[in-house]
């Protein structure tokens, strides 16, 4: 042992040898306190290679990473034992004190931790566990099981607030009642007693052959506390092996208007855009799945993807022909040039703003043949090296999409930037190209169509406008965010793997609302400068937003209210900044190692 030179209590050998883990100041801080003394001297005396090692122990982070182990240690021996197993009685007795008490801010204070629903629960939590008082006692086991009958299976379970979690159903041949599907997550499936094809014999003591289905579910509802089965198990119980997937509903479904579904009750409704994690896919069928935004539940049965698409088919050839329906009457205004602004944004045209209205993509309509009801999707967080997500704004016209997305752009121009667009027309004196617009010939502009590099194009007064994925790859390969507007039917066609576009919805206000905050705007028509909104046109705004999310709400990351300006900008910032840092739901085929969209 080295002595110290700065005269330190060092402890002696035995003294660390004895260092025992309920003693936290005898332990590895200890020890490193102990070497630091020493490497002190060496340090002094500029002992060559000490330094870093010094540094390194002496460094704040080290000293207080071995502090959290030392308490670890000093935990990990000890059993934890309750200090009262009332704490929820002893509390509410504390608040009578209180009540009786001078009322100082303190006593308040505390009465009002006391009494908060959360606080009383987190009490009663404690006593439970404390009581160990954890699951209601089953009952015991009849005596009068018959001999012989070894292959029967008496099942107990405890009903509570969640669903049983099987179905039954009766054998056409045999006549017999089985267990249909046991849903995941579901009372039978977490017992681990119950699987599909087990033969019911009883149910609580009654004999349920001869009895249907509806009897025993009766029985079953009527039932308190426990439920008791006897089973005559299935010789192969089925075991599923599939791995979880996860998948974005592009349509949606309701369990109590489909009559074909096995089980109404257990049927899982879902709208376009819910995530769905789907848990069991043994049945060609039926499926089993859950939404993640209500993880702990119990599963519910939705049709499988060949099964919705047949029914979904079936649906649209059942329905009269819908002709497609435009946004806005094709009159023309004469074209204004986008000056008068701070600075220069591009892709913020007039001429282009109206030509998306007479989009030559297909226009909104209702009629269109059904696509594949589910996507699949995972979870993804872009990396830092990657190019950003191209953020795409949908919305009404009128609704501000334009408006946002320039406020966004004022709010850091290095950051985010609009895609240069594309343009028959010629240019004008006091443009520059590739500055207003991509000056192309008809030709040129028809072969960018006709290689699916357009993501939008219209006509216009007789030229063509529109965005090219490649203007929008050229922002996003500066290193900047790439933010657009388009038509909803031509989010499609932006879903690749390349710009992984991020959709969010802009959406009006209710009409009383509206009619407050827009009273100073100006709308762009094909006929009138700065015309003011009237009441029909914030209604028909209304109107096309609400078929705008019937019809492309599956595709929306995220929807904004557009109220107030400043909250709604706010909003879209913080929509912005967390489709690039954080992670979300993408299609597989975004992020999987095949090349593709
Ligand atoms: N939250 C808001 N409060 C008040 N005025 C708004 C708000 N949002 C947008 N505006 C105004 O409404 C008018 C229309 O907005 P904007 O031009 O952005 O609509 P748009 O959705 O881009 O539709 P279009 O492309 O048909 O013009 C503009 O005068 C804009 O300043």
């Amino acid at each position: 042992m080295i002595p110290s030179d700065k005269g330190a209590d060092i402890p002696n050998t035995e003294d660390l040898t004895r260092s025992t883990p309920s003693n936290p100041e005898n332990g590895l801080s200890q020890t490193l306190r102990l070497v630091l003394q020493e490497l002190n001297l060496f340090y002094s005396r500029d002992v060559s290679g000490l330094c870093l090692l010094y540094d390194l122990l002496h460094s704040p982070w080290l000293q207080a990473l071995l502090k959290v182990y030392d308490s670890l240690q000093e935990f990990k021996g000890k059993k934890l034992l309750p200090a009262t197993s009332r704490a929820q009685a002893l509390s509410h007795e504390v608040v009578e004190v209180l009540h009786a008490a001078p009322g100082s801010p303190e006593t308040q204070e505390l009465r009002q931790i006391l009494q908060a629903p959360h606080f009383e629960a987190l009490l009663r939590a404690h006593d439970t566990v404390a009581q160990r008082d954890f699951e209601p006692l089953l009952p015991p086991l009849p005596d009068n099981i018959p001999e012989g009958e070894e292959a029967m299976r008496i099942v107990c379970l405890v009903k509570n607030q969640q669903p049983l979690g099987a179905t039954i159903k009766r054998h056409e041949m045999t006549g017999d009642l089985l267990v249909a599907r046991v849903i995941r997550g579901g009372l039978a499936e977490r017992s681990g007693l119950l699987y599909a094809g087990d033969k019911l014999v009883e149910v609580n003591g009654v004999a349920v052959e001869g009895l249907d289905p509806e009897q025993v579910i009766h029985i079953l509802a009527m039932s308190r506390g426990t439920i008791m089965f006897k089973v005559v198990p299935v010789s192969d119980p089925p075991v599923n092996s599939q791995k979880m997937v996860y998948v974005r509903a592009m349509t949606e479904y309701w369990p109590q208007e489909d009559p074909t579904i096995p089980c109404t009750e257990a049927g899982l409704p879902f709208q376009k855009g819910d995530i769905l994690q789907v848990v069991d896919q043994t049945d060609a069928l039926w499926w089993q799945a859950r939404k993640i935004s209500d993880p702990g539940t119990c599963a519910g049965l939705i049709p499988s993807s060949h099964l919705l698409t047949r029914k979904r088919r079936e649906f649209w050839w059942s329905q009269p022909y819908q002709p497609h329906t435009h946004l806005k009457s094709p009159t023309y205004k004469e074209e204004l040039v986008g000056y008068g602004q701070k600075f220069f944004i591009a892709g913020f045209r007039r001429s282009m703003r109206l030509c998306r209205r007479k989009s030559l993509l297909p226009a909104l309509c209702p009629g269109r043949c059904p696509r594949a009801p589910y996507e699949e999707v995972v979870r993804h967080q872009r990396h830092l090296s990657d190019t950003h997500r191209l953020i795409v704004l949908v919305g009404p016209s009128g609704v501000g999409v334009n408006e946002l997305r320039r406020q966004l752009i004022e709010v850091n121009p290095d950051r985010f930037q609009s895609a240069v667009p594309h343009t028959t027309r010629s240019k004008k004196s006091y443009e520059v190209d590739g500055r207003e617009y991509h000056y192309v010939s008809k030709e040129a502009f028809e072969s960018l169509v006709c290689s699916h590099r357009m993501l939008e194009y219209g006509e216009y007064k007789g030229h063509f406008y529109g965005t090219s994925m490649d203007a929008v790859q050229a922002v996003l390969n500066e290193g900047k965010i790439c933010v657009m507007d388009l038509e909803p039917q031509g989010i499609q066609v932006a879903r690749t793997r390349e710009l992984k576009p991020y959709v969010i919805f802009i959406k009006p206000s209710n009409l009383s609302s509206m009619k407050q905050s827009r009273k100073n705007a100006k709308i762009i028509t094909d006929y009138f400068v700065d015309m003011k909104f009237k009441d029909e046109d914030l209604q028909e705004m209304e109107d096309l937003a609400q078929k705008m999310e019937t019809q492309f709400g599956q595709f929306f990351d995220h929807v904004i209210v557009n109220d107030i300006l400043q909250d709604a900008c706010a909003q879209l910032v913080s929509a912005v900044q967390k489709a690039q840092e954080e992670p979300q739901w993408v299609p597989a085929t975004w992020v999987s190692s095949e090349t593709g969209s």
